[in-house]
């Protein structure tokens, strides 16, 4: 039987600082099509694999292999446009420029038309222009957010920030998505509203999708499998029943519900 490669693999990862080792021989692989959770007390080290992942961290030791490409090394802007895009745990937009502007500036690291046609003001950059201007409306539509298209993101409430960090993410037009915390600071209805709205996401774009999180009840509702830090090890992965049960997960969760 053949057996597909994983879009992500990672192997052996470990990053120090100083005396921590922050994530210590982490293995991970991410099948195509797949929405897994990543979590993990306080301090785990969860956004530290995401940073190594995503080359904002160069590891120690170890390899991440995305769609055949090692990304070791790679600067970050490389490892975007290789399809492996992020949001942060704190939100990171463009606070004085618009919705769309926000959008579009994420589009224009992608774009195709060159730099020169830019410069000149040929046809080849009006035409750019509008497309980039029609997808990232599209975008904010897909996140109800083309209402509030032009204005400043930092007038927008905490929520709707939030989803305006993805669809910027979405505009890197990635095949693996990493979000981190996507729900943090949202009431109970916009998190179930964002969880629909992942799961949407990730059918109409054909995603990969990596989430932290810490609302365990969301965690084991929505995601397929699950991978679990502890200290900076990964200490189990599975199903979301299997996580449930086992005794690493409760232990490093005690005194926290798990299910
Ligand atoms: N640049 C750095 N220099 C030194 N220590 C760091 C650095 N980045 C992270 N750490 C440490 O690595 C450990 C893991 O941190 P990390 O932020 O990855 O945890 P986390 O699981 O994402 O936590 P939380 O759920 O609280 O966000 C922590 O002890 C943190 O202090």
């Amino acid at each position: 039987m053949e057996t597909s490669k994983p879009l992500l693999s990672v192997e052996q990862l470990s990053i120090q600082f100083g005396g921590l080792k922050a994530v210590s021989d982490v293995y991970m692989e991410l099948a195509s099509g797949e929405l897994c959770g990543l979590i993990g007390p306080n301090g785990a080290g969860k956004t530290t694999l995401f940073n190594l992942l995503t080359g904002v961290y160069v590891p120690t030791e170890g390899t991440v292999t995305f769609n055949g490409h090692r990304l070791n090394k790679l600067a970050p802007y490389k490892i975007t446009r290789k399809g492996l895009c992020r949001t942060f745990q704190n939100i990171r937009l463009f606070g004085e420029l618009s919705v769309i502007d926000n959008v579009k500036v994420a589009y224009h690291s992608q774009a195709s038309h060159s730099m020169l046609s830019s410069i000149l003001r040929l046809p080849g950059h009006f035409k750019g222009e509008k497309v980039i201007e029609e997808k990232a409306f599209e975008l904010l539509e897909i996140f109800q957010l083309e209402l509030y298209k032009d204005e400043k993101a930092k007038n927008l409430p905490y929520g709707m920030q939030r989803r305006l960090e993805i669809a910027r993410a979405l505009a890197g037009n990635p095949s693996l998505l990493l979000l981190d915390e996507p729900a943090a600071g949202m009431n109970p209805k916009e998190t179930e509203e964002l969880m629909g709205l992942i799961g949407q996401i990730k059918e109409r774009f054909s995603l990969t999708i990596l989430l932290i999180e810490h609302d365990m009840q969301l965690v084991m509702g929505v995601c397929e499998r699950i991978y679990v830090l502890d200290h900076g090890q990964l200490i189990a992965h599975g199903t979301p029943e299997e996580i449930r049960n086992n005794p690493l997960v409760i232990e490093a969760y005690l005194g926290e519900e798990v299910s």
